[in-house]
């Protein structure tokens, strides 16, 4: 779909982590969530996922992640409610991830890391009709942040896990059907924090509603090792590179105010 595939136009070196030079830069992505600073706001709903796992088209290694994409043009894949006052589409989800399980999520908790982080990517569907123009706007996109944490097995997780081995190297794709994200949800998806930010990988465009679960979900050691035999290379290149560490460093808030939909 147009979401992904422009993805990995954009996509960067894994090491980059520098000050891009951004248009403003003043609403950038991932943060650190201080919880005892976010405003709890009594107007922030319930979110409202409505994914249909027939819209699930295939998984590929994008040379930066591994991105399991939905087709994204009808509403059949949909997220409402929460802070969102318009309807969003599912266009992909993916993982961000440490070489080992002391680091790797993106957003902190009072600066505490873990291991991955799960983003589901949603673009406005009421006010846009591709992704490539909702990306450009305030608020075109919501993504869903879930943290990751090492105990036992997903078993929904497993199936993708599975499919893993045949994506090693950058630019591979296979077929990936019936895939319901929403298994990768937590239990309590009521409890979250949620901030106006921006795509943590270039173009960094600041066009991101940010809702970043308070319960996170537990991966197997093992899970989260096969996540490591990526690579981040082609299969042409001589040397291959795992993909690990494909986070960006915590930006700064800039007066922001992270809400929480919780007290
Ligand atoms: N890590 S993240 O969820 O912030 C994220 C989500 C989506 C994307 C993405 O789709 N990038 C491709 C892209 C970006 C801007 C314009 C485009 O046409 C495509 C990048 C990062
Ligand atoms: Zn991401």
């Amino acid at each position: 779909t147009a979401c992904s595939s422009k993805y990995v136009l954009s996509q960067m070196h894994p090491m980059w982590q520098g000050p891009l030079a951004v248009p403003g830069g003043d609403r950038q992505s991932p943060i650190d969530i201080v919880v005892r600073k976010s405003v709890f706001d009594s107007q922030l709903k319930p979110l409202v996922t409505d994914y249909d796992p027939d819209t699930c088209q295939q998984i590929w290694n994008n040379g930066y992640s591994f991105l399991v994409e939905y087709d994204d043009t009808t509403d059949k894949s949909t997220l409402k409610g929460g802070p969102l006052r318009d309807k969003f589409r599912l266009c992909q989800f993916h993982f961000h991830w440490g070489e080992s399980n002391a680091w790797g999520s993106e957003h902190t908790l009072d600066r505490r890391l873990f291991p991955a982080e799960l983003h589901l990517v949603h673009w406005n569907s009421d006010k846009y009709s591709l992704f490539e123009e909702a990306v450009m706007e305030d608020n075109g996109l919501a993504v869903i942040g879930v943290f990751l944490k090492v105990g036992k097995r997903h078993e929904g997780l497993q199936k993708l896990v599975d499919a893993l081995p045949a994506i090693r190297h950058k630019d591979s794709v296979v077929e990936f059907n019936r895939f319901n994200p929403a298994c990768l949800l937590p239990a309590n998806t009521d409890d979250y924090w949620t901030y106006h930010g921006s795509l943590t990988t270039p173009p960094l465009t600041e066009s991101v509603s940010w809702i970043v679960m308070k319960q996170h979900i537990e991966v197997s050691h093992d899970q989260l090792a096969v996540f490591r035999s990526l690579l981040f290379t082609s299969a042409e290149e001589e040397v291959q590179k795992s993909m690990v560490n494909n986070f960006r460093v915590q930006q700064p808030l800039r007066g922001r105010t992270v809400r929480s939909s919780f007290t």
